[in-house]
C-alpha cells in the first residue's frame, strides 16, 4: 500500500449528468491522519463520502482505498473500515449493549468485542440503559462503538459532531484523538464548521462547490492564514504616506482612511514605521490584524 489510505483520481460525479457535484477531485488521505473534509452546506461532502463507501456509482475517475480500487474490491475494503453517515441508526427501545449485540449478530462478528468498544467510547456505565434515555452525544458514541466493532483501520464519519452541544463535541473530539493516538486509526471526517474540528485535525481538505480549494496539513493551512494577516496604519497624512510607501509595497491600499499593508514579520513592521517617521509624518496607530482559521475558511469557500 502506498502513502495514502484514501485516494481519488480525477473523480467526477453528478446526480444529474448535466449538473456535476464535483469535477475531477483528487483527494489524498495519508495513513494515521485525522483528515477534516470541510465545506459549506451543499458543497458535496456527504456525496463524496457515499462514493467512498461505494453507496453511489461513479462513472469517471478512480477511488482507491488501502491501495486497492474500490471497484472490484468493495467487500474487502469495507471490512477494513468503520463508518458513521449522518445519525447512527439505533434501536431506541433497546439498551446500548443490546444494540451492539444485534450488530455483532447481523455482521457475524464475535461478541467478545462488546466490552472493549463500550469502554473505548466511555459507555460502560450506561450500557444497560435504554437508548431513548441517551443524550445526542451518547447516541453518537454508541454509533461509534458499533463502527469500531470490526477494529477498523479507517473510520469514515459524516458530520460526527453535528447538533452536539459543546460538551458532546469535546467528548467526541477526545475520543477520536484517543483512537488515532492509541490505535493508529486513520480518521476521515466531514464538517461544515472549521471551528468544531480545528483542534482535532492533522490534515484538511476544503471543498467549495465541488472543487477542492485547499488540501494540506493543518500547519500548511496556518501558513495560508499568516499570509492573510495585515498591518493597519494611521498617520498624520495617510494620502501622502500611501504615495511614499507605494513603490516598496505594491499591494498597499487605503481603506476607510487607514493604510492596509500585508503583514510578513515584525521586523518589517519596524522598518515600515521608521520609513514613515523619517518622512516627517506622525504615526497615530499601528495594528497587526491576524485572521483566524474560520476567516480563512470563509474566504476560501465564499465567492
Ligand atoms: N439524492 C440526491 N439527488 C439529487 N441531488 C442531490 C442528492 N443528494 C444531494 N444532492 C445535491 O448534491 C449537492 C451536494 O449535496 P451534499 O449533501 O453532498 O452536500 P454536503 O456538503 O454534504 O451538505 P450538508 O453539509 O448540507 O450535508 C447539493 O446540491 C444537493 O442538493
Amino acid at each position: 500500500m502506498g502513502r495514502f489510505i484514501i485516494e481519488t483520481n480525477d473523480l467526477s460525479f453528478g446526480y444529474d449528468k448535466k449538473v456535476p457535484v464535483f469535477d475531477k477531485i483528487n483527494l489524498q488521505v495519508e495513513a494515521s491522519a485525522i483528515y477534516g473534509f470541510m465545506g459549506p452546506n451543499g458543497a458535496g461532502k456527504t456525496t463524496l463520502i457515499r462514493l467512498l463507501l461505494g453507496l453511489l456509482p461513479h462513472e469517471t475517475g478512480q477511488i482507491t482505498l488501502f491501495g486497492k480500487h474500490l471497484a472490484g474490491n468493495r467487500i474487502d475494503i469495507l471490512s477494513r473500515l468503520g463508518c458513521l453517515v449522518e445519525q447512527p441508526s439505533l434501536y431506541e427501545n433497546l439498551t446500548g449493549r443490546d444494540n451492539i449485540r444485534i450488530n455483532c449478530m447481523v455482521r457475524g462478528l464475535p461478541k467478545n468485542k462488546l466490552h472493549t468498544v463500550l469502554k473505548m467510547v466511555g459507555l460502560t456505565d450506561a450500557a444497560d440503559k435504554r437508548v431513548d434515555t441517551y443524550s445526542l452525544g451518547m447516541k453518537q458514541r454508541l454509533g461509534l462503538a458499533i463502527a469500531l466493532l470490526p477494529e477498523p483501520e479507517l473510520l469514515v464519519l459524516d458530520e460526527p459532531v453535528n447538533g452536539l452541544d459543546p460538551t458532546g463535541i469535546i467528548e467526541i473530539r477526545e475520543l477520536l484523538i484517543h483512537l488515532n493516538k492509541e490505535y493508529g486509526t486513520t480518521i476521515f471526517l466531514s464538517s461544515h464548521l472549521l471551528s468544531e474540528l480545528e483542534k482535532l485535525v492533522t490534515h484538511i481538505g476544503i471543498l467549495r462547490k465541488g472543487e477542492l480549494v485547499f488540501q494540506g496539513s493543518a500547519v500548511e493551512l496556518e501558513a495560508v492564514q499568516r499570509q492573510q494577516s495585515v498591518v493597519v496604519v494611521d498617520t498624520s497624512n495617510n494620502q501622502e504616506c500611501f504615495l511614499l510607501l507605494k513603490n516598496d509595497q505594491p499591494v498597499i491600499s487605503l481603506k476607510a482612511d487607514r493604510l492596509i499593508v500585508p503583514y510578513r514579520d515584525k521586523m518589517e513592521v519596524g522598518e515600515l514605521c521608521k520609513k514613515i517617521m523619517l518622512a516627517g509624518l506622525n504615526i497615530y496607530e499601528v495594528k497587526v490584524v491576524h485572521h483566524d482559521l474560520e476567516d480563512v475558511f470563509m474566504k476560501l469557500t465564499s465567492n
